[in-house]
């Protein structure tokens, strides 16, 4: 089950506004991909495209090499997981599980069944009477349980409370080691999910602004901690990202990578060298301008 996700020059507009403007990338194949970006950064309208919700206004988006819009063979390939009204839905979660499992082939139903155990989800209970976790719950369920080729979450753990989301992550890594596919996850929830991640997409303002393995990101900055005096020597040439002080101690997120030399300086000097954290590495290269 590999796909391949290529997009090339892709824009989409609503109306004269840009949602998403030239994105050129390529998803290859099995995987977890973090697809991070501020409110209003464009996820939800590359995803819908991705999931042949809309066209894009330019540019080419391939699944397997075809157009994924009004074609219902990737259409089967794709399963979009977003947070849906269900004011109208009639079924209960017994039900609408039922009837999912009629049109997604690769449907385990009793995976399924035991989500809806550990989701602790009344099967008897009109699924528009849940509580909005409760209903997220049911839609991770049905994106697990469908094990479509492409499985894409977005900011399905809405509504979730944090032990649901826990039991969300956990399973979500034990499948994708049972059964490897692609799966793309939306969110700005950054430092709680980060360790789901083979890779990361940051979007801002519509454009696409990195791609890159989980591993190779968190190596392009340095945590280095300290004594605070020795810290601030260290560090003052340097483009810092974030401070914290812990009495004497003082650690310093810097960006960029750093030489042979520095390194061995700065251990010399009992400085502390660590990976940065994801989330100060988004929240730096999304900051507003003044
Ligand atoms: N149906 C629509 N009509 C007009 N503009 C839209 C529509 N949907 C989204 N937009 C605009 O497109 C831009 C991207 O929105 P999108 O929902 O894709 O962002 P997002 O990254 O998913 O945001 P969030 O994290 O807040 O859900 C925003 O400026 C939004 O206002």
């Amino acid at each position: 089950m590999t796909m391949q996700i290529e997009m090339n020059n892709l824009s989409l507009k609503y109306k004269s506004n840009y949602a998403l403007k030239e994105i050129n990338c390529q998803l290859n194949g099995q995987g977890i991909y973090g697809l991070i970006g501020r409110n209003g950064a464009g996820k939800t309208s590359l995803l819908s495209m991705l999931a042949s919700f809309q066209e894009p206004t330019s540019g080419t988006l391939t699944i397997d090499g075809e157009t994924p819009f009004e074609n219902a063979k990737i259409m089967q390939q794709v399963n979009f997981i977003f947070n849906k009204d269900y004011t109208d839905e009639t079924d209960n979660v017994s039900q609408l599980l039922k009837w999912v499992s009629q049109y997604r082939p690769h449907f385990d139903s009793k995976y399924a069944d035991y989500l809806v155990q550990k989701f602790r989800l009344p099967m008897k209970k009109s699924v528009k009477k849940l509580s909005k976790g409760m209903q997220a719950a049911v839609n991770v369920t049905i994106g697990l349980a469908s094990r479509a080729p492409i499985t894409i979450f977005d900011e399905a753990y809405n509504g979730m409370d944090a032990p649901t989301r826990e039991i969300f992550y956990e399973e979500l890594l034990e499948e994708q080691a049972r059964f490897p596919r692609m799966m793309i996850l939306s969110t700005h929830l950054v430092s709680e999910m980060e360790h789901l991640f083979d890779e990361v997409l940051f979007l801002h303002k519509g454009k696409l602004i990195l791609q890159e393995e989980f591993e190779a990101v968190t190596s392009k900055g340095t945590a280095v901690t300290g004594p605070a005096e020795d810290v601030d020597l260290f560090v003052q040439e340097k483009k810092q990202l974030n401070t914290k002080s812990l009495g004497h101690l003082k650690s310093v997120m810097i960006y960029g990578e750093l030489s042979d030399s520095e390194r061995e300086k700065a251990q010399a000097n009992g400085l502390e060298l660590g990976p940065i954290s994801l989330q100060d590495l988004f929240i730096h290269l999304t900051e507003e301008e003044e």
